[in-house]
């Protein structure tokens, strides 16, 4: 480079700087703002989230930033991660306590991680919130006395087991709810062991996700309806969507959204491991989709192995949708072996026929998702 390229370099460098420092301090501007909201949608109890409010301002931003020569998606995606960023803010204020005279919530459980989740939301709510876990029993009949809800997070395999036996002599009027990533029988048991509302959840998430703008809650009605409306009122105040189903319909779904896909998941990790792939090598030859791939893989193996274990044994049912995958991998295997392409090719229409609009669609998406992975890079 010579010098005159070099000053001219650094001149407009300087330039972007001051921008950039322009750009903090409107951001620091524009979270004061969203922290005013926050306090307003507290005292009222409207929900963190609000779909309408962002679409419309996507909507005009977008308008705008064509005017201006600036490309929509810019400005969308920029938005988007600030609106991440109000959601996160806006927990801190706390969440207006849309039922006051509940009494205490019992969360059995509650040292688990989604136990804790569920603890710190319903405290930002203003609930009173006591925790028993394994070691606590001796001060359950004390806990349950003035409980107006009881909350069981505990692992699959022992939920109904617990719920049958020591969950029999709550309080008439009090709920009785569980966030079990299975339905049909931790409900069942739930009405059996107690005469009062029951009702069952499942978030469709992990504890780590920060805020839950967006994210999904399953509920699955038992008995009472009425009398725990307010808590899924709390739950879209928390910025969750409910989503209503029966418990067999959901189970059924869960044998491939998470027995099936958890277990391919395992057993992708298992064949890298025996392999001995180096993933040094591997994700220095990596796309961006592979790099997707490998995190997805491999965050599964960061996480507890007890709990993959107890989501994909759960459901005796999940063995034929994991058996039908592997009769399915072994023709296509077949196929391959034959050396049958236009097989293969027929095959693939016949299942892309089959996604119709979701194929577009879910390209689109990951389109999306493949720029972030790589953004990400550092070299
Ligand atoms: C700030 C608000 O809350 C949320 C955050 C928004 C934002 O950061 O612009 C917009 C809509 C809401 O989902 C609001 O409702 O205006």
């Amino acid at each position: 480079m010579n010098e005159k390229t070099t000053a001219e370099l650094e001149h407009l460098r300087g330039l972007i700087d001051g921008v950039d420092q322009q750009l903090l301090h409107l951001l620091r501007k524009r979270l004061d703002l969203v922290a005013q909201v926050g306090t307003v949608k507290h005292a009222a109890g409207l929900p963190i989230y609000a779909p309408q409010r962002e679409a419309a301002m996507l909507a005009k931003r977008r308008e705008e930033a064509k005017i201006m020569g600036i490309a929509p998606q810019l400005i969308e995606d920029i938005l988007r991660r600030l609106m991440r960023e109000s959601y996160l803010n806006e927990k801190d204020v706390g969440f207006k306590q849309i039922k006051t005279d509940l009494g205490s919530v019992v969360i059995v459980g509650g040292k688990g991680q989604l136990g804790s989740l569920f603890q710190q939301m319903l405290k930002l709510s203003g609930y009173q919130v006591n925790i028993l876990d394994k070691d606590d029993w001796q001060q359950a009949e004390s806990l349950f006395a003035d409980a107006g809800m009881v909350l069981v997070t505990v692992p699959i395999a022992i939920t109904c087991e617990l719920i049958r036996e020591k969950l029999t002599k709550l309080p008439k009027d009090c709920i009785l709810a569980d966030l079990t990533s299975i339905k049909t029988e931790p409900v069942k048991a739930m009405l059996e062991a107690h005469s009062g509302p029951v009702v069952g959840f499942h978030p469709m998430f992990g504890p780590d996700v920060g805020s839950l703008a967006k994210q999904v809650v399953v509920v699955c009605h038992g008995r009472s309806p009425e009398k725990y409306q307010w808590l899924l009122e709390q739950i879209a105040i928390w910025g969750a969507r409910i989503v209503e189903a029966e418990p067999e319909r959901h189970d059924n779904a869960m044998q491939l959204v998470q027995a099936m896909r958890h277990f391919s998941t395992f057993v992708y990790g298992l064949n890298l491991c025996k392999e001995e792939a180096d993933i040094e090598t591997l994700l220095q030859f990596s796309s961006p989709i592979y790099r997707l791939e490998l995190a997805m893989v491999g965050r599964l193996f960061a996480q507890s192995p007890e709990l993959y274990a107890d989501i994909i044994f759960a459901q005796q049912a999940s063995q034929h949708a994991i058996s039908d995958y592997l009769d399915n991998y072994r023709e296509a295997l077949a196929l391959l072996k034959r050396g049958d392409r236009n097989e293969f090719i027929k095959q693939f229409e016949t299942v892309a026929k089959w996604f119709g609009d979701f194929a577009p669609q879910f390209q689109r998406e990951s389109r999306i998702m493949l720029q972030s992975v790589n953004d990400m890079k550092t070299n």
